[in-house]
């Protein structure tokens, strides 16, 4: 095996080879523990599958290995190329390892573990995690039940509140600090705040959900009992933590909690692509894990970038250089050079998204196949004039990071469904559900989730429930399918497909377009055939839920060809041969509405996230007219924006500058005609004469 385990290796360099074999004992006994810093396209998903692997092959129990990742679709591809390298290190056909049952994100892991340890927590292990709308659906609800929609002065809207609750969970800092940092406009609500929470709490309490943030919060709060601390924290010898520098502060300490001496964790990230501290994440983490170990933990270096060209890896050093903070290291790589990046000034976004179409056909003339490509921006809406020139051009596109399928109407109908079956007391639930039957309002619905809620047995109330004498058809057409579904009889997820049967009549009914939709939910019912229950299903979904959205209903065909087209945030982790980043202008990068100097530096990062995606080519558009949409009482408004900031002249020489179109050929000189007549002259002749 130590030949195989050699070949395996074989093809990494210095540093990540040390990385895979860091603190590895006699039968992967766990070390110390190591930080590993990589650079933008240096290789961390690839040295953090292929430690997976050497601790799979080294003998230890994929049961006992706990892997955290940023999203599920990362979690699912290092698990994947782990057990590749695995499997050929011990000789074994592809595809015979275990899957990791412990690989997921910081919430899905959270949740299963709190389902498991439900009766010590006091849970029942049936809530419903709440998503972002339903959250706020929810604080909206108590906000209005305390009177406070109907202030004299304006109190925050729902959204508001959700956001200032979570940020105080999330950062663990005191409200007020909360306020004055991120919400100065609404310092003046102090007082009432902590008592519209805790009505928010209870809400949750009694219809027995719980949203993201109780999920971490609920999970560290459980790792301060040192008897369940103990418990969780022997069920894994390993812990892997993927993008260390989006961790919030809850994160870090339920990590710390589960191994206070390290021993066993291994955390990679990159504080140069720290990008989601406007939800809570701190940089810091990351900054401050060595020393958080006594030892301290072991830090190794991944500087080495095997992606992007020496030009492109040029100019993002140089965006990156000017940052405040941060581990000191410098990328390099020896690929061959090729041309510098490219600057592009364009007049305004209509002619940003020509200039793009054009250089994407005009990539793949010269072979390089739209999935090679990609279109990145700083928000979803900003790519709106290009999605309309690809569609003029036929040019098939996928979209990342745009509106998320979940949110389609008809799909939280049906999820509610079946949320309201899993869970009886979720009034959220029942209520959207009872409202889809006609001739159902909001009093019917109040009254039968009240009886369900007073009752020892929601589903005898449901039974029971006397409806209005016009709905009772309807009202029994429901009951009967709810009943089925509650009975499980059918099993997951074969039950889908009732529940469907029940609600497609609705759909057509409340909704245009109800073809497509159906498309949308039997494409639902396809998705649910890889989770195992129906709580995985209504969990995992909404933790991570599919975003991407196209141009055509349905998923692409794999064997397409299709542009991408994502958001930057949602470009982490990923990387393509060609690259186009629009709107590289100040306001937009950074947004106009980063003031602090944390945000500034987090916009910087942005950008270099952005630019490290390439491989080979990279564009970035400067139009000098872009428009914002905005909810502030300005309106919309065209702003005449100058380069980014970030790009400052001296570091011009990285890049090529192109300006689009060419300026118009000056006109040839043509000699003055010869003086016919004095004009002046003859104007004043006018009142001379006879004076
Ligand atoms: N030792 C190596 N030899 C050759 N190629 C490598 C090596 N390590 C990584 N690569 C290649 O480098 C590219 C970047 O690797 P990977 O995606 O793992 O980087 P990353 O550090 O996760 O990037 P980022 O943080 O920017 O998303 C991939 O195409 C990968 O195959």
């Amino acid at each position: 095996m130590a030949g195989r385990l050699e070949a395996a290796l074989a093809g990494l360099n210095d540093e990540q080879r040390a990385a895979v074999l860091h603190g590895v004992g006699e039968r992967a006994a766990p070390g110390g523990p190591l930080l590993v810093i990589a650079g933008a396209g240096a290789g961390k998903t690839s040295t953090l599958a292929h430690r997976v692997a050497h601790l799979l092959a080294a003998g230890a129990d994929p049961q006992r290995i706990l892997l955290l990742t940023f999203s599920r679709r990362a979690a699912q591809e290092l698990t994947r190329r782990a057990g590749l390298v695995a499997a050929r290190v011990l000789g074994l056909a592809e595809g015979s390892l275990p899957a990791l049952p412990w690989a997921g994100t910081f919430h899905g892991v959270g949740a299963r573990l709190l389902r498991d340890h439900a009766a010590q927590l006091g849970l029942d292990p049936d809530f419903t995690v709440h998503d972002r709308g339903d959250a706020e659906d929810l604080m909206g609800w108590v906000r209005h039940a305390r009177g406070l929609s109907q202030t004299a002065r304006r109190f925050p809207l729902k959204g508001t509140c959700l956001a200032i609750y979570s940020r105080v969970v999330n950062t663990r800092l005191p409200l007020a600090e909360v306020l004055r940092q991120s919400f100065p406009w609404c310092a003046e609500w102090q007082e009432q705040l902590p008592a519209l929470f805790a009505d928010y709490v209870d809400a949750k309490a009694q219809q027995n959900a719980l949203d993201f943030d109780d999920l971490l919060l609920a999970w560290a709060t459980m790792m301060e009992e040192p008897g369940l601390a103990a418990q969780v924290s022997a069920r894994f010898d390993h812990v892997l933590v993927d993008e260390y520098q989006d961790t919030n502060r809850l994160q870090d300490e339920i990590l710390r909690r589960l191994k206070p001496d390290g021993r066993g964790v291994t955390a990679v990230g990159d504080d140069a692509q720290a990008i989601y501290g406007f939800r809570g994440a701190t940089v810091r983490n990351i900054l401050d894990f060595p020393a958080a170990f006594d030892p301290p933990a072991r830090v190794l270096m991944l500087e080495r970038n095997y992606r992007s060209t020496p030009p492109i890896l040029d100019a993002a050093n140089a965006v990156m250089d000017h940052a405040q903070e941060r581990h000191a290291k410098r990328l390099w790589t020896d690929r061959p050079g090729a041309g510098r990046p490219q600057l592009v000034l364009v007049p305004d976004e209509a002619h940003q998204a020509t200039w793009v179409a054009d250089r994407v056909l005009a990539h793949r003339e010269g072979g390089l196949a739209l999935k090679r490509q990609a279109v990145l921006f700083r928000t979803a809406s900003h790519s709106a004039a290009l999605e309309l020139e690809l569609v003029r051009r036929n040019i098939p596109f996928v979209k990342f990071g745009g509106l998320k399928f979940l949110e389609a109407a008809h799909v939280k109908d049906l999820l509610a469904l079946m949320r309201f079956v899993h869970n009886p007391r979720s009034r959220l639930a029942g209520f959207r559900t009872v409202q889809l039957i006609p001739g159902v309002g909001p009093a019917t619905a109040g009254r039968l989730m009240d009886a369900m809620q007073a009752a020892a047995d929601p589903a005898a109330a449901l039974a029971a429930f006397v409806p209005p004498p016009m709905v009772r058809e309807a009202w029994q057409d429901f009951a009967r399918a709810w009943q089925a579904l509650k009975a499980g009889s059918e099993g997951w997820p074969q039950e889908l497909a009732t529940a469907i049967d029940w609600y497609a009549p609705h759909l057509e009914r409340l909704y245009e377009a109800a073809p497509l939709r159906l498309g949308d939910l039997q494409q639902l019912a396809e998705l649910a055939r890889g989770y195992a229950s129906r709580e995985r299903f209504l969990t995992e979904l909404t933790l991570d839920p599919p975003d991407a959205t196209s141009d055509r209903p349905g998923p692409p065909l794999l064997d397409e060809d299709y542009l991408i087209l994502s958001t930057i945030h949602s470009a982490k982790g990923q990387e393509w041969n060609s690259v186009h980043v629009l709107n590289v202008v100040d306001g937009c990068m950074p947004a106009d509405v980063a003031q602090g100097a944390h945000e500034l530096e987090e916009e910087r990062r942005l950008l270099y996230v952005a630019m490290t995606r390439a491989r080979e080519h990279l564009h970035l558009l400067v139009p000098q007219r872009f428009h914002v949409t905005q909810q502030s009482r300005f309106g919309d408004r065209h702003l005449y924006a100058g380069r980014t900031r970030f790009i400052p002249d001296a570091d011009l020489v990285h890049f090529d500058r192109v300006t689009w179109p060419p300026p118009p050929p000056a006109v040839p000189h043509v000699p003055a005609p010869p003086e016919v007549l004095d004009l002046r002259q003859r104007l004043r002749a006018a009142w001379r004469t006879g004076a």
